[in-house]
């Protein structure tokens, strides 16, 4: 793991951003792209409203905030958690809208949209600022994941950390048990991660991922002892094969920790 955290020293949240979060890979005119796919995944998870309560742990956030925007109607708070500091801090930028902060407005009026309650994506951003109540530091490979002793998470999200920050398979499942342990019984955990990449850029950082398949990822989720409710695969197309990876799709997976 010290290899892992060592490639991460160099790791450039505003690459990072660049690569995957503005176009060709930020591109709303269509469902077809890979953002409206992704936000369009969480919107009906949360839409279900089986998923609610108190405490909501997102798990890797990196400098990304469009994970949690269909989740704040349903949070009392949302804790977001990272390994390093550089993005604890850009996330708290954004909190508290300092200038120069990275522009999510187009992921929160595209979200607003498909949501379809006619809410202003203002009030949006600021609801999600104000549940947005803990930026903590976190180590999926260390039990309980690193985090301060908490009475269990109502619900977890995690977008593209475990594949991202385990070298190996056996790594990746031992990642997947010690951030299960933060979930109550009957807890509900969202996951959206790379399929069968290998690596990606961000700035001077190449990081490495463990490639995972559709079954290694619900094999994995099985003997974490989850139930799973839904598992969707986006297949990249070769228009958004842009170099800064060798991502071969994207899943979406909701699952729920066994009572
Ligand atoms: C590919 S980024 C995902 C960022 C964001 N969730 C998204 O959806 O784009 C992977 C994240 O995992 C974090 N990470 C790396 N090693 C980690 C570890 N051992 N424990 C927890 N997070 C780690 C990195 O700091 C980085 O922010
Ligand atoms: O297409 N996307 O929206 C998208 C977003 C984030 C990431 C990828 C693809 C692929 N690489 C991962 C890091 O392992 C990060």
């Amino acid at each position: 793991m010290a290899a892992v955290g060592k490639s991460y020293q160099k790791f450039n949240p505003r690459a990072y951003l660049q690569n995957n979060y503005m176009p060709p890979r930020a591109n709303f005119t269509s469902e077809d792209c890979v953002v409206p796919w992704k936000l369009r995944c969480l919107a009906e998870a949360f839409s279900t409203g089986e998923l609610h309560g108190r405490t909501l742990i997102d798990i890797g956030s990196g400098p990304t905030i469009y994970q949690l925007l269909s989740a704040c109607d349903y949070f009392e708070e949302i804790i977001a958690t990272d390994y390093l500091e550089v993005n604890r801090e850009v996330l708290q930028g954004w909190v508290h809208g300092e200038s120069g902060a990275f522009d999510w407005s187009p992921y929160i009026q595209h979200v607003c949209q498909i949501e379809g309650k006619g809410e202003p994506w203002q009030v949006k951003e600021q609801k999600l600022r104000e549940k947005l109540k803990k930026i903590l530091p976190i180590d999926i490979h260390q039990p309980n994941a690193g985090l301060p002793a908490h009475r269990p998470a109502d619900a977890l999200i995690s977008t593209f950390c475990l594949e991202a920050a385990s070298p190996d398979l056996p790594s990746f499942q031992r990642a997947l048990r010690n951030v299960t342990t933060l979930l109550k019984p009957g807890g509900h955990f969202l996951m959206i991660g790379a399929l069968e990449e290998s690596f990606y850029l961000a700035g001077e950082a190449k990081l490495s991922v463990v490639p995972v398949t559709e079954e290694d990822v619900k094999e994995a989720l099985a003997k974490s002892g989850y139930r799973l409710h839904a598992f969707r695969a986006y297949i990249m197309p070769p228009s958004l094969k842009i170099g800064v990876d060798d991502v071969r799709g994207v899943f979406f997976t909701h699952a729920q920790k066994k009572l």
